[in-house]
């Protein structure tokens, strides 16, 4: 994506009471970006949530929830929390704009508007909202196999770990280790091994791929996947199904002592979470189950019942 892209192509939430002022942002915005509006606050957190708009133009005097209290909503949801809000508003005091940046919006323009600042605006913070967004790409995906990192997986566990205790559900996890991997590497080649790396992550993908599930890299041949709301029972199809997608890829491995082809050994957790658990017992109970897979001769999963 070129620095041009960077600042065109938005989905953008103009929210105002006034049809007026939607219909001209909407004209001023149209040729260049995907435009939604909201005539309340409460719509534009709605909105927010299902559309998940790239910024936000909010109005900041609105009957019902105003500007303010639109923003504060905004930044006190996960969600939500990262989407620029740029106040578009009559009052033209400077604490109203001290005001508007201290609820959190990223910048401030005055009404009556002139249409080429307004373009100019979104453009800029459209531009660093998508920079912002691949940073934090960068900073939660491991780079070679383009699966999550181990910061991720842990912020991902946390969130999931609460989410859990409070719908009382269990979760797993399948913690997975390449077998002689440092075979592989002293055979084929560093190189060779790093592909094989990702094809055994694109392979294990394929095995928890539904929308709260998450493998990520947890160490350098170590792979660990997330289940939330997932028993051991789930956990289990999962594994047996990993062992056939990584047979599946018939990646020779002439140097392991178990097989021809690459294999892997998985320990395989779950638990039902609460408050007096913390998630890291989780993590060594499938640690410790990945040991016994190894011990008792790899190319396979141990699992136990709960934590
Ligand atoms: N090619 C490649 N190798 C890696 C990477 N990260 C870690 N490794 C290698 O993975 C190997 C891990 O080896 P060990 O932990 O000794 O275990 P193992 O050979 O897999 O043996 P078992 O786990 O007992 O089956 C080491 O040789 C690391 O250098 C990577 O990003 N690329």
């Amino acid at each position: 994506m070129s620095w041009t892209d960077l600042a065109m192509n938005g989905r953008i939430l103009l929210v105002d009471d006034a049809m007026e002022n939607i219909q001209i942002l909407h004209h001023a915005l149209r040729d260049e970006h995907d435009v939604l509006f909201a005539l309340s606050g409460e719509k534009a957190l709605q909105i927010a949530h299902n559309q998940m708009p790239d910024l936000i133009l909010l109005d900041a005097v609105m009957p019902g929830m105003d500007g303010y209290e639109v923003c504060a909503a905004l930044r006190g949801s996960a969600a939500v929390r990262d989407i620029p809000v740029i106040f578009v508003t009559a009052l033209t005091h400077p604490e109203d704009e001290t005001r508007a940046l201290e609820a959190g919006a990223v910048d401030f323009i005055s009404k009556p508007f002139n249409v080429a600042v307004v373009r100019a605006r979104v453009r800029t913070q459209l531009t660093v909202k998508r920079q912002a967004d691949a940073m934090r790409e960068l900073t939660l995906t491991d780079a070679l196999t383009g699966v999550a990192n181990r910061r991720s997986f842990n912020e991902a566990m946390d969130n999931e770990w609460r989410r859990c205790t409070r719908s009382e559900t269990p979760m797993a996890v399948i913690m997975i280790d390449i077998d002689h991997f440092k075979n592989y590497n002293d055979a084929y080649g560093h190189q060779a091994g790093d592909l094989c790396l990702q094809q055994v992550s694109a392979a294990m993908k394929r095995c928890a791929g539904r929308p709260p599930d998450m493998l990520a890299r947890y160490g350098g041949e170590e792979f660990i996947i997330l289940l939330p709301q997932v028993g051991g029972d789930g956990a289990e199809v999962v594994a047996k199904r990993i062992l056939e997608e990584v047979a599946a890829l018939r990646l020779p491995h002439a140097a392991s002592s178990v097989s021809d082809r690459v294999t892997v050994s998985m320990g395989v957790a779950s638990v039902q979470p609460s408050e007096d658990i913390d998630p890291s017992a989780l993590i060594r109970a499938a640690d410790a189950l990945l040991y016994r897979a190894k011990e008792t001769g790899r190319d396979r999963y141990c699992i136990s019942a709960a934590v």
